[in-house]
């Protein structure tokens, strides 16, 4: 375990080995099988049971922690103000590049956190929901910046979370399909409060616009899912070169014509090109900057095992 100090000054943060980290998993009980874990995983993502146990294990034992210190927090401001208890879930963020494993971590975490009889209901919302349509991309002459902050509804997203937080029952969501590459038009997802609530999201660490509410605001926990930008390129590509043999052969995918049309060569150097043009400039110009404001940061090596963790202490 490191400390780290600058200028004799003690870091927020501390930094744990694997091995230290898998160490503080403590009784928690393995309960995922690995059909269950199969499920859970994103295309190309080897994410394996030594990964749940060494890693995921210790970081649900922690955020249950959290849950309830948070709730006791909350009930001892109410009963301050003398008002009564009003549920409202506790909001966890999970930020990092495009292809870089979030999706696998929020699923996980959704199942793992759900096994606990203090909080058994979760829900997931990832923020592809709150982009604005192609439609929208296409006017503004922004299309070609997909994930990037501007891409999205930043005030719908900001109601949606700050009404969860404030007790409201349910909401009504848009929803985004990869296979059309576009928000479904007329399509709703409902989520019901839960205990828990992830979101999951490219950018869902964002400082706030000056003068306004960011996502952020409103978590209780972040992680940022962290790896070298050469390695997260090639699993970029890797997943690539997978979906255009499955998703993109659908006859409904946006990207149809590059499973029929273009041979692997002219695929792959598109995707570079979609890689280097948009989603790289997005991690660096946006995405990284906002790393130093997560609770937690899982480093992954490039075989995508998490090598180091980074915990924020205060
Ligand atoms: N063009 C696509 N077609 C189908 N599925 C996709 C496409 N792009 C990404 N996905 C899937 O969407 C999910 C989210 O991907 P992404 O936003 O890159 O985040 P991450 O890889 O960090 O989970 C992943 O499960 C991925 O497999
Ligand atoms: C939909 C995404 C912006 C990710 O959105 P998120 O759920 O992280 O908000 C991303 O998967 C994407 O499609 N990026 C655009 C460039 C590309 O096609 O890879």
């Amino acid at each position: 375990m490191s400390h780290a100090t600058k200028n004799g000054v003690s870091s927020p943060y501390v930094e744990l080995d694997r091995a230290a980290w898998a160490a503080l998993r403590d009784s928690t009980p393995l309960a995922l099988t690995e059909a269950e874990l199969e499920v859970l995983r994103g295309t190309t993502d080897p994410t394996s049971m030594d990964e749940v146990r060494d890693i995921y294990l210790p970081l649900s034992r922690l955020l249950n922690l959290y849950v309830k210190a948070t709730r006791q927090r909350h009930a001892a401001v109410r009963a301050f103000l003398g008002e009564d208890d009003r549920p409202a879930p506790f909001v966890i963020g999970v930020a990092g590049s495009v292809a870089v494993g979030k999706s696998t971590t929020a699923r996980l975490l959704r199942t793992l956190l759900a096994q606990w009889p203090d909080h058994p209901s979760v829900e997931l919302v990832s923020t592809d929901n709150f982009l604005h349509p192609n439609s929208v991309l296409q006017q503004r002459g922004i299309m070609n910046r997909k994930g990037f902050p501007e891409s999205y509804d930043r005030r719908a997203l900001v109601r949606f979370v700050s009404e969860m937080k404030a007790g409201a029952a349910r909401a009504e969501l848009p929803v985004y399909s990869h296979l059309a590459y576009d928000i479904v038009p007329g399509g709703v997802q409902t989520v019901y409060r839960p205990d828990i609530l992830i979101v999951e999201g490219i950018n869902v660490l964002q400082p706030p616009q000056p003068g306004r509410l960011a996502v952020a605001d409103f978590f209780d926990f972040s992680i940022y899912v962290d790896a070298r930008v050469e390695h997260i390129r090639q699993w970029y590509l890797d997943r690539f070169r997978e979906l255009r043999r499955t998703a993109f052969s659908d006859p409904r995918s946006y990207f149809h014509s590059i499973a029929t049309q273009a041979d692997e060569e002219e695929a792959m150097t598109f995707a570079s090109q979609t890689w280097r043009t948009i989603n790289e400039v997005n991690l660096v110009e946006n995405i990284l900057p906002t790393r130093g404001r997560a609770t937690l940061v899982l480093y992954k090596g490039e075989d995508h095992r998490i090598r180091r963790v980074r915990l924020r202490k205060t």
